[in-house]
């Protein structure tokens, strides 16, 4: 996987470092190792599936890693698979045998993603019990195959998904939301089919909840109507929100119009999931990678999550303490974390949570020599940019100064990318074709 990372005597380790992180997440591999077939027994898991059994094998699904999952599951199924369809992000493409491939718009969702969830639907929807849908799920899911229910737009869902995603909200709570607006979300998917059901799943969210990941089509949903209202209030978006949107979720919680299906309902005995990777992967193999190159590394088992710049800080602020020598850990190092932060966005920046991590990381490590901060998104694409996220080192914040750029400023702004582009500190991989959540590394040399 080709990096462009900025020049920096770090440069080479922080190279294989994440490197390793991503190619450890490659989507193919983890499903290969999860699914088998010899002959007409699939084995998903530790259950077995005789494949004689089913008239028909579909595969339809979602998310930014789908497409590198269908290529394995192609792999494995060869002539038992009987076609079927994905959606990934546009520019995510990459070529496939039977499994037809739509690109749609993600964070925001799009007419492509409109269609291509019609056509998913009905693919679902026209199979019987003797047949076996596979669903490849990933993250970025929720927004590319946006299904609204009857009287809600795609206008009004791309309005919400904007102000959800604006509004600091944990993905647990923008998919809850999300779920009580949808014909296939909170496990809409798996009551439109009568076939028996494996759901295989790279994981985005951080503690692989699976009502969350995707916003859990053939997941049972415990989230009501009167939490998503409540979580639109305190997240402060009700009143913004479109009036259809609002009507909706009020009639669903006078039970005008239907719960989602709740855990325990009898449909979900004949769905098998299977979570085939996450974060941890990214994370293990970058720490082998750092410990080969010769340092002492340090997993962190914690994932970082809440405000993007506050968590930067906190995580710098550790090569300060350690360099004072009050820590146990002596350079050589490299600190490994994962997890995803969020932000709360307001004004017209242009940034991501990676970006603003690392500009925040650069004012605590300021001044350190030998010591760098990366932040990336395993996925490629940072926030609503073309970057996978930044690297600073103890000079970054000087050498802003120097150019005349005022980095506090991009931070209370939200507009980290233009002014980590003109430090040429961004981290450019293009699209990775996995999406594992993100790598933090705290590099001092
Ligand atoms: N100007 C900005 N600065 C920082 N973060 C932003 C900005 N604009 C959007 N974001 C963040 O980008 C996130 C969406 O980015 P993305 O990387 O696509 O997320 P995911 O990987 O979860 O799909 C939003 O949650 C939002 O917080
Ligand atoms: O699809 C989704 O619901 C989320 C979580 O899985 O992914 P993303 O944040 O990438 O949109």
């Amino acid at each position: 996987m080709p990096l462009a990372l900025p020049a920096s005597s770090a440069r080479s380790i922080l190279r294989r470092v994440i490197g390793a992180g991503l190619r450890a997440a490659d989507p193919a591999s983890a499903l290969l190792k999860c699914v088998h077939r010899a002959g007409h027994r699939l084995q998903v898991g530790h259950r077995r599936y005789d494949l004689r059994f089913f008239d028909r094998v579909v595969v339809v699904g979602a998310g930014k890693a789908s497409v590198r999952m269908a290529q394995a599951l192609e792999r494995v199924l060869g002539p038992y698979l009987d076609g079927g369809l994905i959606v990934v992000k546009t520019g995510h493409r990459l070529p496939t045998k039977r499994v037809t491939v739509i690109e749609a718009g993600h964070p925001i969702p799009d007419r492509a993603g409109l269609e291509a969830a019609k056509q998913l639907c009905a693919r679902a929807a026209e199979l019987g019990p003797r047949d076996l849908l596979i669903v490849l799920l990933s993250g970025g899911a929720s927004s590319l195959i946006p299904a609204p229910v009857d009287g809600v737009s795609l206008a009004d869902k791309q309005k919400l998904t904007q102000l959800l995603l604006r509004s600091g909200a944990a993905i647990q709570e923008v998919n809850a939301v999300r779920k009580h607006l949808s014909t296939i979300k909170g496990g809409r998917l798996a009551e439109a089919t009568r076939a028996r059901i494996v759901t295989l799943i790279l994981s985005d969210v951080i503690g692989d909840e699976l009502t969350a990941i995707g916003s859990g089509p053939t997941t049972p949903d415990p989230s009501t109507y009167r939490e998503a209202i409540a979580i639109m209030k305190r997240r402060r978006i009700w009143m913004k929100a479109p009036a259809s949107i609002r009507r909706h979720l009020e009639r669903g919680d006078r039970g005008d119009v239907s719960e989602t299906p709740k855990p325990g309902a009898a449909r979900f005995r004949r769905v098998q999931h299977e979570i085939i990777g996450n974060n941890e992967m990214t994370l293990v193999a970058a720490a082998q990678a750092a410990q080969r190159a010769g340092l002492r590394t340090v997993l962190f088992s914690t994932p970082l999550v809440g405000e993007a710049a506050q968590a930067g800080k906190t995580f710098a602020s550790l090569a300060a303490r350690l360099s004072e020598g009050n820590g146990i850990v002596r350079r050589p190092y490299c600190l490994v974390a994962g997890g995803e932060t969020t932000v709360t966005v307001t004004g017209r920046g242009t940034g991501g949570r990676a970006q603003e991590f690392a500009v925040a990381a650069a004012g605590e490590i300021s001044g350190l020599h030998k010591t760098w901060v990366a932040a990336i998104g395993t996925d490629g694409t940072d926030g609503p940019t073309d970057v996978a996220g930044a690297v600073v080192s103890g000079s970054t914040l000087d050498q802003a100064k120097r150019n005349g750029l005022n980095l506090r400023r991009a931070l209370t702004q939200h507009n980290a990318y233009p002014a980590l582009r003109a430090l040429k500190s961004h981290i450019v991989t293009g699209p990775t074709g996995t999406n594992v959540n993100d790598l933090y590394l705290l590099l001092a040399l």
